[in-house]
């Protein structure tokens, strides 16, 4: 991905890109990546609401392939408020079936906190082969929202992102922590190249609920395929059941 390549050219050859998956369960897109991802000079202009250009290349494209399809984030301009990094997931007759705006703004050397509006619902996604549970890039740092995604029910994390390469480190680590955590799938979906001057980490990756790298990618745009069996979460958590041994309500701490 450049920063020079129009949002047209990005929206069709990601299409073709999808378009190419059929036979796949469901195929997973980055963040931002109609804009060229973190480059948020182009947030405003390039916004578009929930039946925009993306949402309708992106319907046909899941439609065409027959696939579940998250189709990462674009700026979702929202006629009444603020503009939001909105993920997009449409179902395999192209129906767009849940739209999820992200909960934690990047505020450190990022617009994206001044820019954008803070997503205020947790949201899962029911499919064919188990529930999806949806968060955003900086999301990953801040496990609360995925116990809470845990608690509706979510067997595979999906987390589309534009996380930096200085940070790579902590983009494999915590998608890994995330997995064993809630005993779920990660499918940890980052861009490539440069945005806005930043070179971008790529390597997106597939975690098994034991925490296990089932895949990963490189530096460079490529298509990652992954195949993996969906009750491999429900036989981790009956197998090692950690979970039942959460503290439901923390104590309040003691004063001494
Ligand atoms: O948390 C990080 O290090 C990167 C986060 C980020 O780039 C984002 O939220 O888009």
């Amino acid at each position: 991905m450049s920063d020079a390549e129009p949002a047209a050219e990005r929206r069709a050859r990601a299409a073709a890109l999808v378009r190419a998956q059929q036979g796949a369960d469901l195929v997973v897109l980055p963040e931002l990546w109609p804009l060229g991802g973190f480059a948020y000079d182009a947030w405003s202009d390039g916004a578009e609401p929930l039946d925009g250009p993306t949402a309708d290349v992106m319907s046909a494209a899941a439609k065409a392939a027959g696939v579940w399809l998250h189709a990462g984030s674009i700026v979702e301009r929202d006629p009444d408020g603020p503009v939001y990094n909105t993920s997009l997931v449409f179902s395999p007759s192209g129906e767009l079936v849940h739209t999820y705006r992200k909960i934690h703004r990047f505020g450190f050397d990022s617009g994206e906190a001044i820019a954008m509006g803070a997503g205020q619902e947790i949201v899962t996604a029911a499919t064919d082969f188990g529930t999806l549970g949806l968060a955003t890039c900086y999301d990953l740092r801040f496990p609360e929202l995925f116990r809470a995604l845990l608690d509706a029910g979510a067997q595979l994390l999906v987390i589309p992102a534009a996380w930096p390469e200085r940070r790579r480190e902590h983009w494999t680590l915590l998608a890994r922590a995330r997995a064993v955590e809630e005993q779920a799938y990660v499918l940890a979906c980052n861009t490539a190249g440069t945005h806005g001057g930043v070179e971008q980490a790529g390597h997106s990756l597939v975690v098994d609920p034991w925490g296990k790298v089932l895949a990963e990618a490189g530096m460079g745009e490529q298509v990652l395929t992954v195949e993996f069996d969906p009750a491999e979460v429900a036989r981790a958590r009956e197998e090692f059941p950690v979970l039942r041994d959460r503290l439901l309500g923390i104590p309040a701490p003691v004063q001494r």
